[in-house]
């Protein structure tokens, strides 16, 4: 997959997100602190969801401190599902009851345990076709397009 990652720093296991994933077999586009670019998780995370809502990732991983500047900033782009997984639960229950595209993370509270844990079910984890679930992925997208100006 490809895989676009954003850091608004180089603190905890930011640097380490990049080699899980590589070590997954993922392709990754980095942005902000691990690219040298505009680092702040307004910019850097708003531009890994734009890749992924315009086709160039598959998915994206987007970090700050506490993970919520980081879900925010992705969750302003259209057609983003951006879930804050501070688990492994939490992740897998994103994947099946959100098809979440985007997984945010807290450097703050995320151990490389963790992370590779969390890495671990958010790959692993397929949709749930439950018609309850659908439904509620659908008017997701509903409410995107009513709000979309
Ligand atoms: O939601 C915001 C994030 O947790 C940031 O990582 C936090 O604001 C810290 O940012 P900075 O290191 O630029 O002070």
């Amino acid at each position: 997959m490809r895989i676009s990652l954003a850091s608004d720093s180089l603190d905890g296991v930011a640097p380490l997100v990049a080699e899980e994933l590589e070590r997954r077999g993922h392709t990754v586009i980095l942005h902000g602190a691990l690219a040298n670019e505009r680092a702040d998780w307004a910019w850097s995370c708003s531009e890994a969801a734009g890749d992924v809502a315009e086709g160039r990732a598959d998915q994206a991983v987007v970090c700050c401190w506490t993970g919520t500047g980081a879900s925010i900033a992705a969750n302003k782009v259209p057609g983003i599902r951006a879930a804050l997984c501070v688990d492994a639960a939490t992740a897998e229950g994103a994947r099946m009851w959100n098809d979440a595209n985007v997984l945010a993370l807290s450097l703050r509270l995320t151990s490389a345990q963790v992370l590779k844990e969390i890495l671990d079910a958010w790959f692993a984890g397929a949709v749930s076709a439950e018609a309850e679930d659908q439904a509620n992925i659908a008017h997701i997208d509903e409410v995107d397009r009513v709000f979309r100006r």
